[in-house]
């Protein structure tokens, strides 16, 4: 790849570190200051250009959109360089890698440990709700990690499929991976649209694999299409692996996992559920901006706050020192 000579005067490019459906992703380090980043190179021919949308406008309401957000759980735009056909946008280093990674096929992660990745998303798209963006395409290939350790910040990327609350075209949506999509993108969105409720669907897939460590909705020869389990609803907790699971963690999975995005569990009933209340310090917005501070500073005290979070002392626990 040529860089622009702009970007090679400030960057020295290293190797790839990450490889997307629209582009790659490389370690490059700041020349002045040795800081490690990572650089998304996206090919501007790379943007599904399906039916009128043309793929100069999509790419640029992704970057759009990649600069206006401010949220310790949304990957942030360090800097920003183009040619007339490719985009390298600048960004914070995620060590910890795609969270698809961590959830390897049959096994899922710690409860507690998605408790906090999840809260984590959700506080992320509450804030991209809340400031009229609407992500249609969160899955575990889109959320980083930002270290190796269990404890850490998550941040939600790739903004490729998402809209600004205002006209949109469904031909675009057709072209992410299905198995993340709601239901009602398949039946009536041509009619009436969608909403905000498509992610919580999303997130209700992603709970339910990082929990499960497998897929809610999946290809299988006996089975009917994944569209067709979607539309149903239809999905199964195998006991095996859903054994030492709470009931609360379960109850969250099956209000967000509905077909009727009116009957659906919203992002802000997500976040008020009883799995997410901490008897001892709820979780709240402090909790996100503690553990991005925790991230940014690995700082031992924020670590122990932060595990507190994940593993609240029971009543009977007696603190010994
Ligand atoms: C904005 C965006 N995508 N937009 C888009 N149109 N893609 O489809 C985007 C997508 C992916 C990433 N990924 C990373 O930053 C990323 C992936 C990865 C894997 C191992 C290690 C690191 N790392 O930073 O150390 C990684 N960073 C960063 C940005």
């Amino acid at each position: 790849t040529i860089f622009p000579k702009e970007f090679q005067e400030k960057y020295l490019v290293s190797r790839g570190i990450g490889t997307g459906v629209c582009g790659e992703v490389k370690l490059a380090f700041e020349r002045a200051t040795c800081k490690k980043v990572a650089v998304k190179i996206i090919n501007k021919k790379n943007f599904p250009s399906v039916g009128v949308s043309h793929p100069r406008r999509n790419a640029e309401r992704e970057i759009e959109i990649l600069r206006r957000i401010d949220h310790p759980c949304l990957i942030k735009t360090e800097d920003f360089y183009q040619t007339e056909d490719t985009y390298y946008i600048v960004l914070e280093l995620m060590e910890g890698g795609e969270l698809f990674n961590r959830v390897k096929a049959g096994h899922g992660l710690d409860e507690a440990v998605a408790k906090l990745y999840f809260y984590q998303m959700l506080m992320a798209v509450e804030y991209l709700h809340r400031n009229g963006i609407i992500h249609r395409d969160l899955k575990p290939e889109n959320i980083l990690l930002a270290s190796q350790a269990k404890t850490c910040l998550i941040k939600v990327t790739d903004f490729n499929q998402s809209k600004i609350l205002e006209g949109e075209t469904l031909s675009r949506t057709l072209c992410g991976t299905p198995s993340y999509l709601a239901p009602e993108v398949f039946t009536h969105a041509a009619t009436t649209g969608y909403g905000p409720a498509v992610d919580a669907w999303s997130l209700g897939v992603l709970l339910f694999v990082c929990l499960g460590g497998y897929a809610p909705f999946y290809e299988h020869p006996s089975r009917p299409s994944v569209q067709e389990q979607i539309i149903q609803g239809e999905f199964t907790m195998v006991p095996s692996k859903w054994k030492g699971i709470s009931d609360q963690a379960k109850d969250m999975v099956r209000k967000l996992l509905v077909v009727d995005p009116s009957l659906r569990l919203s992002i802000t009933s997500a976040l008020k559920h009883p799995w997410l209340q901490v008897k001892h310090s709820p979780l709240n917005h402090e909790h996100c901006y503690l553990i991005s501070d925790l991230c940014a500073f690995q700082d031992p005290a924020m670590l122990a706050q932060a595990n507190k979070l994940m593993y609240p002392p029971e009543d009977s626990d007696t603190v010994t020192h």
